[in-house]
């Protein structure tokens, strides 16, 4: 269940540095933590924007920019980071019809691929524009688009970052990407609401602009029942990712380590591509800014971190205080308590994000695992193209589980 499975773990000390070494706090952007404000901190607006002039201080890339408002930067598909993977067969790229890639926006793009404007003439792509709203996503299942695909070796791999806005829309907002770690072993409608529930609570309660949203599968090292193979783990993101969603991706970087990899080390790696290899994200005026990471969670895994031996001290200042983390609650478990009572939690609180859940969704894996295994229907907890690549696999059908594992109640 946990990384203290692994056959080379060594139970984190909190006088030993954990191996491989975490990268140095000068290669991760400051922008500030999350939360302007906590409790006793209170003495702003909730949404304070920081005005352009004060950026500098709050980040040493955000360096030349301007004081000038732009209302809005009109983001075309030539904006968007160029597609670094392999396509499926079709070998297409989605084409945003609607010409923007906003993802805070509460209209999202409806995305149309090249196969689809070539059976179509103009007037019958614009009927077709019209006919479907833009937002109307959950039609991504039906259009007939290519997936992009990672790379199964890490020979071959590249960064995915088809889908990383590549400009800051609002000059008032910091940039910010959010990263999900876990097994998916399947990933569920709940894994991509949580997404969804950030995307909310960021945009409403801070001052952070959110610029792509990544899952990153966990590795066959981390012994886990019923974790199915990562390949067929990183497909079924991708699938889920590119078929119900028109701006979350999937990285195969920590799926495909010949090691199992620290979540610290894995947020380690998003800084290198984003911001040390790619230099962050466009601002208005041209300049780089620094994309702030952060790990997104369920209240579960971050009550984990209060476990003996689970996570090193080290690592959980790198994450909650160079990082920092948005914690999706969980049915019953008291995120907020436990933050108080934990010493690093509560030290690096303003870099907590509590996202509380309106609507409650508590599909889970392992009891999609369970239903597949008794020949039950998963029909509505999980994307179609997800059920399909599952049938088509045989995955989970002829696994076993141990009973408590399927009974256990995480809450
Ligand atoms: N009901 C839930 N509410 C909030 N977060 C959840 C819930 N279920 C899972 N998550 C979060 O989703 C992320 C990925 O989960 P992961 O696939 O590793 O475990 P899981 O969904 O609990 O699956 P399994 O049942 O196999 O343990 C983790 O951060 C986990 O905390
Ligand atoms: N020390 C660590 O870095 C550490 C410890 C426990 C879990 N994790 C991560 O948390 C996620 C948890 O997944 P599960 O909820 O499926 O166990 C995985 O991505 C795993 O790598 C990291």
């Amino acid at each position: 269940m946990d990384p203290t499975r692994a056959p080379d773990f060594k139970p984190p000390s909190c006088n030993e540095t954990p191996d491989p070494p975490l990268a140095p706090q000068s290669t991760i952007p400051k922008s500030g933590p999350i939360m302007p404000y906590v409790l006793a901190d209170y003495n702003a607006s909730i949404d304070a924007p920081i005005h352009p002039r004060d950026y500098k201080k709050h980040s040493k890339f955000g360096r030349q920019v301007s004081t000038a408002h732009h209302g809005s930067i009109p983001m075309k598909q030539d904006e968007l980071q160029p597609l670094s993977n392999e396509t499926s067969s079709e070998d297409e790229q989605d084409v945003d019809v609607n010409g923007d890639n906003d993802i805070g926006s509460s209209r999202p793009r409806m995305p149309f691929n090249r196969q689809m404007s070539a059976l179509f003439d103009e007037e019958e792509s614009q009927h077709i524009g019209s006919r479907i709203h833009k937002y109307q996503i959950a039609d991504l299942e039906e259009v007939p688009h290519g997936v992009v695909r990672q790379a199964r070796t890490l020979e071959d791999y590249e960064f995915p970052a088809h889908r990383l806005q590549k400009k800051l829309r609002n000059p008032n907002k910091l940039p910010l990407v959010i990263v999900a770690c876990g097994s998916f072993s399947p990933i569920t409608y709940l894994h991509l609401r949580m997404f969804e529930m950030a995307l909310d609570a960021i945009s409403e309660q801070t001052r952070f602009e959110v610029v792509g949203g990544y899952y990153s599968p966990v590795s066959d090292n981390y012994q886990k029942p019923g974790l199915a193979p990562s390949h067929h783990r990183v497909r079924m993101c991708e699938l889920a990712c590119e078929r119900t969603s028109s701006w979350l991706m999937v990285d195969a970087w920590e799926s495909l380590q010949p090691a199992y990899t620290r979540t610290a080390k894995v947020l380690d790696h998003f800084n290198d591509e984003i911001n040390v290899k790619r230099g962050g994200i466009l601002t208005a005026t041209g300049a780089k800014a620094g994309v702030k990471i952060m790990l997104l969670a369920g209240g579960d895994l971050i009550e984990s971190m209060g476990e003996p031996n689970v996570w090193a001290d080290s690592d959980l200042h790198h994450i909650l205080g160079n990082y920092g983390c948005l914690i999706v609650e969980r049915t019953g478990s008291d995120v907020r308590s436990f933050l108080l009572s934990h010493d690093i939690m509560y030290e690096h609180r303003r870099n907590v994000l509590v996202i509380k859940q309106l609507i409650y969704n508590d599909i889970s894996s392992t009891k999609v695992r369970l239903f597949i295994r008794r020949g039950m229907s998963v029909q509505y907890l999980l994307p179609n193209s997800v059920i399909r690549y599952i049938q088509e696999h045989g995955l989970y059908v002829n696994q076993t589980e141990p009973v408590k594992q399927v009974m256990g109640n995480k809450e």
